[in-house]
């Protein structure tokens, strides 16, 4: 018969192992393994968290791949972050391996924000396939440039109407004609002022989605699992997840009851709300119960802000960049001259306009980290292991700020020979002739592209037919205000901050078309509304 003293060494001997065990666990966890790209030295626990949290994560990006390559690795507790600083890395693993590099990262505070419904965020599943799907057909080219392309011109129009009579008040424009472009496209509704339904809707669904869901405002539970024995209703930001997804449904149902509500007084048109009703797209899986008007909507998160930005940058480098906006006139003036106002059917003979939207997105991405991408199962390159479920990074500023020639120089010049779209150059396979990666890559690449490269091209030519961009002058002082044009947001989708310039009509008889194109385009503009 064993007595307890007996016992006593096994115990003790059992203890010393549990706790060496998991001292051990412990001082590997955050570590990084063998065979994962180089990095910066990890700590136990954190691993590489700490330098994680920098709100310019962006250039950190660009400065880790001097020192440790162009594809490097960071532990963020027990996850892993792979950053693919390279255009052959992202054409090899993202273009040719999409089949396993297309997922997104799978986070608690997503799957409450948005409970799967966000095509942008939703994993490569059959649900986000037959949401493409519907996306790629729709926007097609042709139809782009088909019947919605007149009505998209005549927002052009106005936009330019808006700034000859309150320039002032140019960042509520721009914000209001792309929000105007996305709801007339995707809902059939326009957004007749900046306080217009269809303008407010989007950014403060946007702005929900940001408080939510921002690197830094919720506790990476994934990665540290620790934090997941926190009590829910201790945690604010579980909270702001749940209501996130409240909010944001119902401006989106909202905007789908308006539709409904058109239709039902036999006024249909050609926008994506209105083929989903008509094909009854709610009996699909994919577009079921609340599905569909967070489809819909969605992609007017995707569209709205993301193009106003991008438009703002433009205004920025071109104001301060009068050289540039010189060369784009003569050519304007050779095509158009004053008498008419360009249109998308002058794309091929106004190429240095097409520079000037590739740089904007080049110089300042409006992603500058990208969006995570998830690797699905493990693989190997160039002798590193890419782990499943790794965070896949393609860092659209740090690309732009390595691999191309004098990166930080404002130099549309550049793109002289990529007289095409972005469209053409992300699905070719010359990678090293790629002209940006401001739209992403692999199957995740900008689903709205052909949209987005005919809203910036439009209203770029059309701003620069019409009106110099100059510095504001300070009121008080006379003084010429300047443009820092390193000036902008820390957040996940950023553009410039804040600032101010003048729109100077080129000349009375410019002003005079505007003013004439907005009384032809009002009435159609109506049929919008
Ligand atoms: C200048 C304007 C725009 C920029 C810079 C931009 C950029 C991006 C980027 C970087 C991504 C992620 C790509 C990746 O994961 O690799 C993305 C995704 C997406 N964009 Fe855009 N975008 C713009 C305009 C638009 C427009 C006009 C639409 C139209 C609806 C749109 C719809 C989408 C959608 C639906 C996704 C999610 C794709 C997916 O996850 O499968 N975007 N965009």
């Amino acid at each position: 018969m064993t007595t307890s003293s007996d016992q006593f060494p096994y115990v003790w001997a059992c203890t010393v192992l549990c706790v060496t065990y998991t001292i051990i666990k412990l001082l590997r966890f955050g570590r990084r393994e063998k065979h994962l790209p180089p990095g910066p030295p990890t700590y136990s626990i954190v691993g590489n968290a700490h330098l994680a949290v920098d709100k310019n994560l962006y250039k950190k990006f660009k400065h880790w791949s001097e020192i440790y390559g162009l594809i490097y690795s960071l532990k963020i507790g027990k996850g892993t972050m792979i950053v693919l600083n390279s255009r052959r890395a992202v054409y090899d693993l993202i273009d040719k391996r999409s089949a396993i590099y297309s997922g997104r990262p799978d986070e608690e505070q997503y799957r409450t924000a948005l409970k799967g419904e966000n095509i942008a965020n939703m994993d490569a599943d059959e649900k986000w396939r037959a949401q493409r799907k519907v996306m790629a057909r729709f926007f097609a080219p042709a139809k782009l440039d088909g019947g919605l392309g007149g009505v998209l011109e005549a927002e052009v129009i106005t936009l330019m109407h808006d700034l000859l009579v309150s320039p002032e008040d140019f960042s509520k424009h721009v914000q209001r004609s792309t929000a105007s472009f996305s709801s007339i496209a995707l809902f059939g509704q326009r957004a007749k002022s900046h306080d217009d339904f269809w303008a407010t809707g989007v950014y403060k669904a946007m702005d929900i989605l940001n408080a939510a869901i921002s690197p830094g405002t919720y506790l990476p539970s994934e990665q540290f699992p620790i934090f997941k024995l926190l009590p829910k209703r201790w945690n604010p930001a579980h909270t702001r997840a749940e209501q996130c997804f409240t909010s944001i449904t119902s401006i989106w149902l909202d905007a789908q009851k308006r539709v409904e509500s058109r239709r039902a007084h036999g006024d249909t048109r050609e926008s994506l709300m209105d083929q989903l009703l008509d094909e009854d797209a709610d009996r699909e899986e994919a577009f079921s119960g609340t599905k569909l008007a967070n489809f819909v909507g969605a992609l007017m998160q995707a569209a709205a802000e993301t193009s106003a930005l991008a438009l703002r940058t433009n205004i920025m480098f071109l104001a301060t960049h009068p050289w540039v906006q010189r060369r784009a006139q003569r050519e304007l003036d050779r095509v158009c001259g004053a008498e008419r106002v360009p249109g998308f059917a002058d794309f091929g003979e106004l190429p240095y306009v097409n520079c000037i939207v590739k740089e904007g997105l080049r110089i300042r991405p409006v992603v500058p980290t990208g969006i995570p991408h998830r690797c699905t199962q493990d693989n190997w390159y160039e002798g590193m292991l890419i782990p499943k479920d790794a965070t896949i990074i393609i860092p659209h500023y740090s690309l732009s700020h390595t691999q191309f020639f004098d990166p930080s120089s404002y130099n549309p010049d550049r793109y002289l020979s990529h007289p095409g779209l972005a469209t053409e150059y992300a699905s070719a396979p010359d990678y090293q002739n790629r002209d940006h990666y401001s739209y992403g890559a692999g199957r995740r690449i900008c689903a709205g592209m052909h949209l987005a490269e005919r809203m910036q091209w439009r209203m770029v030519a059309a701003l620069l037919w019409a009106f110099r961009i100059e510095h504001a002058v300070d009121e008080v002082t006379g003084e010429v205000m300047e443009i820092d044009t390193e000036a902008f947001e820390e957040r996940l989708i950023a553009g410039p901050k804040e600032f101010k310039c003048r729109f100077v009509l080129r000349s009375e008889r410019h002003g005079e078309i505007v003013r004439r194109e907005m009384e032809r385009v009002g009435g159609m503009l109506e049929g919008w509304e």
